[in-house]
């Protein structure tokens, strides 16, 4: 069974619809809402047609196929820029540390601050692959992917990268954060808002957002302890994250408290290591393991396979892997160690 990466279309419809139900709410890239998957499959059309290899405001959707079955078994997106059409808001834990001669006291206070700081990073996210495709590989494949296509596309994307990690949510569907801070502002329960925010984008959430600083002292015990701890289900992806180099700076999700994850965009390892290389043969029979991909936006693919790099900037992948990716002796491809 093999699977590649490829640019999803319009025709990809109904299998991310099918997939966004199975991502349990919480999900902002990826809503079961078949309008705004609409446009967002759109919006990377526009994205993958594009000819200028410039910084724009693209934004990328790569869809996980089985070749054999042509079902669509995951899905990964790329923003190049964020906080474009709109500002893009953050809290940022800072302290404040104070002392007191007269009582020999220092008190350190944490603050939430409301900021837009990683405006014009790229970023990374709605990595969801099928629950029955998990464990096996396939979520590094969908993960590691979109840092080739970055190093393949380097001008079209930012100089820092992150990714946003969904925050906690309670047995309810509850979010302790967003009871103890934007909640308290909205007169709206979480699932309200996230299904508002899933179907009109999240634009309301900073508006009604308290601009001021927010001592997390006076948070409840439920909105404190889950200030920048991803929800479970997202341990998967911050270790992919954390692997690339990534780290949790104390900027977290105004909306449900999850950890915004940074990195340089030349420092992710993926992105660092991938090397572009002329295929000098296509029937390698025993190599390194390693992600391949070939093509150009809209033809990008990515796969897993084998190579050996040879000489003069050459490389030998198996079969498999070159049928996958559509590659013959004579194009180009890039490739990371998996
Ligand atoms: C995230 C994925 C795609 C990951 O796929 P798989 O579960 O198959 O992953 P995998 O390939 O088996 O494992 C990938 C790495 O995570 C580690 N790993 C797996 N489960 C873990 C857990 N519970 N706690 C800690 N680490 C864990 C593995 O050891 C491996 O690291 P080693 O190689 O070191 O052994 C999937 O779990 C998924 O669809 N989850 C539900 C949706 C979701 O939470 N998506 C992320 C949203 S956040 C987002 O989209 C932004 C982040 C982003 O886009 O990158």
């Amino acid at each position: 069974m093999s699977f590649r990466l490829r640019a999803a279309h319009i025709d990809d419809l109904e299998h991310l619809y099918e997939m966004a139900k199975l991502t349990g709410g919480g999900f902002t890239n990826l809503p079961a809402d078949k309008a705004a998957l609409t446009k967002k499959l759109e919006r990377a059309d526009e994205a993958f047609s594009r000819t200028g290899d410039e910084l724009g405001d693209d934004v990328f959707t790569l869809v996980l196929e089985n070749t054999e079955t042509k079902q669509v078994r995951g899905t990964c997106q790329l923003f190049s820029q964020v906080g474009q059409q709109w500002p893009f808001y953050s809290y940022r834990l800072n302290t404040l540390t104070q002392h007191s001669q007269e009582l020999d006291r220092t008190v350190r206070a944490e603050l939430l601050s409301l900021v837009t700081d990683l405006e014009g990073s790229s970023e990374v996210g709605g990595l969801f692959l099928h629950p029955g495709e998990r464990a096996g590989g396939l979520g590094l494949l969908l993960a590691r992917s979109r840092y080739l296509f970055i190093a393949m596309h380097r001008a079209r994307f930012a100089d820092r990268i992150l990714a946003e990690l969904r925050g906690v949510i309670d047995d309810r569907g509850g979010s302790p954060f967003w009871d103890g801070v934007a909640g308290r502002f909205f007169g709206m329960t979480f699932q309200e808002a996230d299904y508002f925010n899933a179907t009109n984008g999240n634009q309301f959430i900073a508006d009604l957002m308290p601009k001021h600083p927010v001592y997390v002292e006076m948070l409840s015990d439920e909105a404190r302890k889950v200030i920048g701890v991803p929800h479970p289900t997202g341990r998967a992806a911050m270790r992919m994250l954390e692997n690339e180099g990534f780290a949790y700076e104390g900027y977290v999700d105004i909306f449900d408290g999850g950890p915004t994850m940074t990195a340089r965009t030349d420092q992710v390892k993926s992105i660092r290591d991938a090397r572009p290389a002329n295929v000098v043969a296509t029937d390698l029979d025993i190599g390194e393991r390693a992600l391949v991909a070939s093509g150009h936006l809209d033809t990008f693919r990515s796969a897993y396979g084998m190579r050996e790099m040879v000489e003069g900037g050459g490389i030998a992948i198996d079969e498999i892997c070159a049928r996958t990716l559509g590659v013959e002796p004579g194009d180009t491809v890039w490739s990371v160690a998996r």
